[in-house]
């Protein structure tokens, strides 16, 4: 059976890949071994087989024995490790969540519903580093692959509606907290059945700007308001998520040569771990809408097309029905009054899962 070493499987992404696999069984197919930035010699984690205790994931040596290594640690350990066995000649193959080397030459973007050809050939070719994309390009991908498919796609933009996991553990609970802050702060206006909306509002703005807010994560509030802005500045006025948009997505489907341009704005609200996007889509020519559902449904085994109608909007294709599953909706489509070559829609996916663990736990099985 094959050695493949784990690290970051303690963390956010990393945990519900350990929850992934042991629900698919994975660990029964593979030999692991649990490394760690800060708890080495304690007890992994339980995967169902019995595995040694946990093993520094600055121990070039030991990873040098793994035949694969699955890393959701972060940036900053990839970038310190990987160039490390590959001057040893490591001949191994790592997969990774982490950014940096997505869009590295020697790197394949995986998303295998979608790009497995684009892998399948990489992996004959030698390539060994097979790397998770954004979030928010892997869950277009899955919900609009159908139209890249096809070839029907001259341009898009993505507006997106990002939740809080995207940026961590601690921005995670900071969200939790400030809407608890809110609600106990308005709890006696709310209590009074005389009180006005117009005093509930102030109450919550006055909450929202007062100096005990809790923001030491955000910097700003974000429950009761958004944040337009994710990650970095780029040179051109785009936020590093909004260029990944492009860059990451012509990537994973192959295109360098003629690249589909792709841009937006990237946007946090409010929601736990599901983002959402808006697309304006222009086709390359007109194509009726039941032949865009019907490709959109069959492109792959999560998409799910929902019918444009209020009822089955408002309970399929929000955060809070699609957190925790591997489902994306895809829905309020329809062609666009600027004309019939241009096409709407709307999707909500789990960043958690496809769009991070859920891509690598499948590589791994590839590879295996
Ligand atoms: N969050 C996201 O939405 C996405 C993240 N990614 C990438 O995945 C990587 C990891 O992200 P994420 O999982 O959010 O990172 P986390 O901060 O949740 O975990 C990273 C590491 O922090 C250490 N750690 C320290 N304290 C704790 C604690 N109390 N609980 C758990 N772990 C702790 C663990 O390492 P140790 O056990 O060695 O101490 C863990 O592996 C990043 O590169 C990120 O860019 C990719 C796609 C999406
Ligand atoms: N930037 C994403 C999360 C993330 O980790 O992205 P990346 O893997 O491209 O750094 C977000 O904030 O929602």
């Amino acid at each position: 059976m094959k050695k493949v070493g784990f690290v970051g499987w303690r963390g956010m992404v990393g945990s519900v890949l350990m929850e992934r696999m042991i629900a698919e069984n994975d660990f029964k197919g593979v030999t692991p071994l649990f490394f760690t930035t800060s708890q080495e010699g304690e007890k992994g984690p339980d995967v169902g087989v019995e595995t040694p205790p946990l093993v520094d994931a600055h121990n070039i040596d030991a990873l040098m024995a793994m035949d694969i290594i699955v890393s959701c640690q972060g940036g900053s350990y990839t970038e310190a490790v990987r160039p490390e066995l590959e001057a040893r000649q490591w001949d191994g193959y790592w997969i990774d969540a982490a950014s940096t080397l997505r869009m590295d030459d020697k790197s394949i973007i995986i998303l295998d519903p979608v790009n497995r050809k684009v892998i399948d050939q990489a992996l004959n070719n030698g390539v060994k580093n097979y790397i998770g994309g954004n979030c928010t390009v892997s869950l277009m991908l899955m919900a609009l692959g159908g139209l890249f498919e096809n070839d029907l796609v001259e341009w898009v933009t993505s507006m997106t509606y990002q939740a809080a996991s995207g940026a961590g553990a601690k921005n995670m609970k900071e969200l939790v907290s400030q809407m608890k802050n809110i609600g106990d702060t308005a709890s006696d206006i709310l209590n009074n059945p005389t009180a006005s909306a117009l005093d509930l509002d102030r109450n919550v703005t006055d909450t929202l700007r007062s100096g005990t807010f809790p923001t030491d994560n955000w910097g700003v509030p974000l429950g009761a308001s958004l944040i337009p802005w994710i990650d970095r500045a780029m040179d051109n006025g785009q936020t590093r998520e909004e260029w990944k948009g492009g860059v990451e997505t012509n990537k994973i489907l192959g295109r360098s040569e003629n690249p589909v341009p792709i841009d937006g704005q990237c946007v946090r609200i409010g929601a736990m771990r599901c983002h959402s996007q808006a697309f304006t889509i222009k086709l390359k020519k007109d194509v009726p809408l039941d032949d865009i559902n019907a490709m959109l449904a069959k492109n792959n085994d999560w998409v799910k097309v929902v019918p444009n109608i209020k009822e089955q909007t408002i309970t399929d294709l929000t955060p809070a029905a699609v957190t925790g599953t591997l489902t994306v909706p895809v829905g309020r489509i329809r062609k666009m009054i600027l004309g019939d070559d241009y096409l709407t829609a709307f999707s909500v996916g789990d960043q958690l899962l496809w769009g991070a663990a859920e891509p690598l736990r499948r590589m791994l099985k590839i590879i295996l």
